[in-house]
Formats: C-alpha cells, sequence, structure tokens
C-alpha cells in the first residue's frame, strides 16, 4: 500500500468509525457487531504504525490511549464550573419554588430534571468543532488538563457535526457492570478495590497514563453548555437539544416540568427507580429552564439560585448489611 491508498483508506476508516462509534457510545444503539468495529479499528492502527506521519489528533486510534504524561497541567475556567445547593425533602423543594416564583413573578415558570450521575465533573472544550481541551472541575476555577484521558471516552465527541467553539460541562461515570468487572479484576490479582463507581470513574480519569482510562470503560452524559459562540439559545431544554443534535450524549430521562408538584413526583419516582438503572446516581438536579430567569436570578458565592440537587434520604443500613453478609 502507497501513501495515497493509505490516505484513502485511513478516511474510510475514520468515518466508518467515528459513524460506528457515535450509534454505540452516544445513542446506545449498535449498528454493526462489536467485532466488526474493533477489526476496523486494528486496521486503522496497522495503517497508522506504517504511515505514522498520517496519524491525526482527533484520529479515533487516540481512543487507545497515547504515551503517558509526567504530570497535569492547572487549566482556568473561563467560565467557573459552579456547585449546587442541596433539597433534602419535599419542603425544601417547595421552598425553592417559592424563591423561584417571587423572582418570576407573572412569568411562568418551568423546571427541567435531570439525574444527578454519580461520577466525576468534567468540562470539554471545542475549537471550530475539534476537541481541543478536556479538564476536571477541580475547585471550579481551577481543574487539570487530562484532555487525553478524556479523549479515550468512546461518549466524548473528537469532532462535532458542526464546527461551532463550545465549552461544554458534564458528567464522566463508570457503568455499575464495568465497576463489578473492575473490582472483581482487581480483588483477583490482590489489589485494593474502588469503593464505588464515582472513585473508580475518577481514579481512571487521573491516571497518567491514557492507556489505563481506554481499558476502564468510561462513559459521560453532558448537562450545561459553558461558553457557545454563534448560536442562540433561550431555554436550557433548548441548550441540552442543540447539544444532543451537535454530538453529544444527553440523557434520556432529562424532562421538563411545569410545577413543583411534578418536580416532587419525579424526584420519588426515582428514589427506587434508580436501582434499575445501567449507572449510579445521587439525586435529582432541578433547574430553571427560561434562561432570562436564570440570569435574573443570578449566584450566590458558589451555586446558581436557579437550580438545586435533591439528594436521596441514604439507603436502608440494614440493606447494606445483608448484602454484605449474605453477599446478595
Ligand atoms: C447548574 C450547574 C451548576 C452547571 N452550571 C454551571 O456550572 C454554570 C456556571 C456559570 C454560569 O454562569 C456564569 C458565567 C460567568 C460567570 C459566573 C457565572 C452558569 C452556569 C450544574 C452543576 C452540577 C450538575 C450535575 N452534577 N448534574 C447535572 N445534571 N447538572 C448540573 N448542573
Amino acid at each position: 500500500m502507497d501513501k495515497n491508498q493509505a490516505t484513502k483508506q485511513l478516511t474510510e476508516l475514520r468515518e466508518k468509525l467515528e459513524k460506528y462509534g457515535y450509534h454505540y457510545y452516544v445513542m446506545d444503539t449498535p449498528i454493526v457487531p462489536d467485532q466488526e468495529y474493533d477489526r476496523l479499528l486494528n486496521e486503522l492502527l496497522e495503517i497508522e504504525e506504517m504511515f505514522p506521519d498520517l496519524v491525526t489528533d482527533d484520529s479515533p486510534s487516540v481512543r487507545v490511549g497515547g504515551a503517558p504524561l509526567p504530570h497535569f497541567k492547572k487549566v482556568a475556567h473561563q467560565i467557573p464550573m459552579m456547585s449546587l445547593g442541596n433539597a433534602f425533602n419535599e419542603q425544601d423543594l417547595r421552598d425553592f419554588d417559592r424563591r423561584v416564583r417571587q423572582f418570576a413573578g407573572d412569568t411562568p415558570v418551568a423546571y427541567i430534571c435531570e439525574l444527578k450521575i454519580d461520577g466525576l465533573a468534567v468540562s470539554l472544550t471545542y475549537e471550530d468543532g475539534k476537541l481541543v481541551r478536556g479538564a476536571t472541575r477541580g475547585d471550579g476555577t481551577t481543574g487539570e488538563d487530562i484532555t487525553n484521558n478524556l479523549k479515550t471516552v468512546s461518549a466524548v465527541p473528537l469532532r462535532l457535526k458542526n464546527q461551532v467553539d463550545l465549552e461544554v460541562r458534564g458528567e464522566a461515570y463508570m457503568p455499575k457492570r464495568s465497576f463489578e468487572a473492575l473490582n472483581n479484576a482487581k480483588k483477583e490479582a490482590g489489589e485494593e478495590p474502588f469503593a464505588n463507581p464515582r472513585n473508580a470513574a475518577a481514579g481512571s480519569l487521573r491516571q497518567l497514563d491514557p492507556k489505563i482510562a481506554a481499558k476502564r470503560n468510561l462513559s459521560l452524559y453532558v448537562y450545561s453548555i459553558g461558553e457557545l459562540q454563534g448560536k442562540e439559545i433561550d431555554s436550557h431544554y433548548e441548550g441540552l437539544s442543540f447539544l444532543k443534535e451537535t454530538g453529544f450524549k444527553v440523557n434520556t430521562e432529562t424532562t421538563r416540568c411545569e410545577s413543583i408538584e411534578d418536580v416532587i413526583a419525579y424526584t420519588e419516582t426515582w428514589v427506587e427507580k434508580r436501582h434499575d438503572l445501567a449507572y449510579e446516581i445521587d439525586g435529582i438536579v432541578i433547574k430553571v429552564d427560561s434562561l432570562q430567569l436564570q440570569k435574573e436570578m443570578g449566584f450566590t458565592a458558589k451555586s446558581p439560585r436557579w437550580a438545586t440537587a435533591y439528594k436521596f434520604p441514604a439507603e436502608e443500613v440494614v440493606t447494606k448489611l445483608l448484602d454484605i453478609e449474605l453477599n446478595i
């Protein structure tokens, strides 16, 4: 194979792998068997090995991870990654609703309810639709550059469908199945297992060697636009729809609620239903949908006044002990 044939073959392989990867990892609906994806990826890796100067930094081959870093660079978030105030019961939710309506006056109020994924908050920056930086939240103002690790997360698009400049926030997480498999492997190897999927995801993304993150089967849901050039968005829900159209994984359980009654009903549904999910959640995030009202409500020192996190009550310790003793 000469260089021209290699270039042509690589372009074809990249397009196929990007399309198959999107359906498998972002839409959770594979359109080819895993073996076919792996065969194409191996073909791409072989050609890139023969023609190293044809490798691009948005090639699917970055999914397997490159060389380890000596350390992580610190990065400043242009827009701070804020934290959320908490609500622990129905009364807290009603108090939140009352505060929102005091600000809203006659403006109708709608909320967006989102599952609060128990993972690691990250920021992704795209220039001209290409992923240029991935970072941890850190203290909200300064995080760590983990771009190479996040590029191994298959739900993270390396190139967007449209050439926008965009910074987006989301939660990187480890699915429950992957967590169990990883901990079994760790126990087999006599290593300390992770306490929970959140620690496993954080531990994986803070490895200097991206080949480790690449093996951890991490995923990611986006939940907020930080910076967006060249598009007007009026509501949070519209922002999430835009992110979905642009190629990001947006949680399908996200729901618009017209009243706090509906929000309370949604939280009650998920107290139990969360055990059926493929990933862990530690609550429900409730946000005012109107960006105008968000702007009017503004922020406290570290959290928006227009959002809150309803935290699930701690699970019965008895159940936990039974699990351990009877190894249910
Ligand atoms: C709401 C927000 C706090 C994100 N929003 C921001 O971080 C944010 C930051 C600056 C903003 O505006 C500013 C711009 C410039 C200066 C100061 C503020 C607006 C939103 C948040 C935090 C954690 C979340 C989580 N774990 N799960 C889900 N599902 N949603 C979440 N949403």
